[in-house]
């Protein structure tokens, strides 16, 4: 369903009508033909034109994850219709290494699967070596690393690879201050002067404001926002300040309600691309 066009089309991702969906598991007594299903995003519609670096707002849950998947070509779709123009790279804490080998042969594997010659991995491996800065780790299983090192390893390979378009999905919350800097500064580079996409999916709201230009604010798995940065920061934050300020019990029912209005009861597989995909 996701296409890929290198043409000269002014827009990155443009989105319409996706969404997703996941499978409930059965709660307690619940009869086996009561085939309850999950949207994990609905309905979602958006243009992201080239250049453009995208900040994701949305509280615990609310689906940022799951379109950062999908955003990759990681994930599916269940409905609607994504193009994406350029190659696509998700920088995030499960960044998709194999634990059981090394990080150099993370790098070789990588490449290897993007078809790259034999010339182009030794290139991306000198890169990696040099902005990780793992030392001797780079011999060593990945399952062996501290998250924050995996966040260096993921972080270096997909910079190394030089995609159009980068989704980072909280990458920079594990690893230290001084790593967590220098991403930033070579993803301002990769805006400023290399006119990259870029979708950044964070809950620093300053850090958002100051390094994105467009803001997408997602709840429920629904589009609230889209617009620019600081709009859609301020429309978030008086939101969060709003949660805040409820009792526990007020909270909770919210939580449930939200909940509900996600569930799909009877789910029939492929429904959705009938209503939404145009044909
Ligand atoms: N593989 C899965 N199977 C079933 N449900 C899932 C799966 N992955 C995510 N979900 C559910 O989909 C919803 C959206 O999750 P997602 O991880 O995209 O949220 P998020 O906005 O990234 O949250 P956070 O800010 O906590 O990282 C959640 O309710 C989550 O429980």
């Amino acid at each position: 369903m996701a296409k890929n066009t290198y043409e000269t089309n002014p827009y990155a991702v443009e989105l319409h009508h996706i969404s997703k969906i996941y499978k409930l598991k059965k709660k307690d007594g619940q009869k086996s033909n009561d085939n309850e299903s999950f949207y994990a995003l609905r309905d979602i519609s958006i243009k992201v034109e080239k250049g453009d670096v995208v900040g994701v707002l949305g509280t615990n849950g609310s689906g940022k994850s799951t379109l950062s998947v999908i955003l990759a070509g990681i994930s599916d779709i269940d409905g609607g219709e994504m193009n994406v123009s350029g190659e696509q790279a998700l920088i995030s804490i499960n960044t998709g290494l194999n634990q059981q080998l090394t990080g150099l042969e993370n790098i070789n594997v990588k490449g290897a699967l993007m078809g790259l010659s034999k010339k182009r991995i030794q290139e991306i491996t000198e890169d990696v070596i040099e902005f990780a800065e793992l030392g001797d780790f780079l011999y060593q299983p990945v399952k062996k690393y501290s998250s924050g090192m995996k966040s260096r390893l993921g972080f270096s390979i997909s910079l190394a690879l030089d995609p159009d378009i980068f989704i980072v999905d909280e990458a920079l919350s594990v690893g230290d201050k001084g790593f967590a800097q220098k991403c930033m500064n070579r993803m301002k580079k990769l805006r400023d002067e290399q006119g990259k996409t870029i979708f950044f999916i964070s809950h620093a709201l300053p850090q958002v404001r100051e390094f994105c230009k467009t803001g997408m604010w997602i709840e429920g798995g629904k589009l609230i926002e889209f617009g620019e940065i600081n709009e859609v920061c301020d429309h978030y934050s008086e939101y969060v300040d709003k949660l805040n300020a409820m009792s526990d019990k007020e909270k909770k029912k919210m939580l449930n309600e939200k909940f509900e209005q996600r569930i799909i009861h009877n789910y029939k597989e492929g429904f959705l691309s009938k209503l939404f995909t145009k044909k």
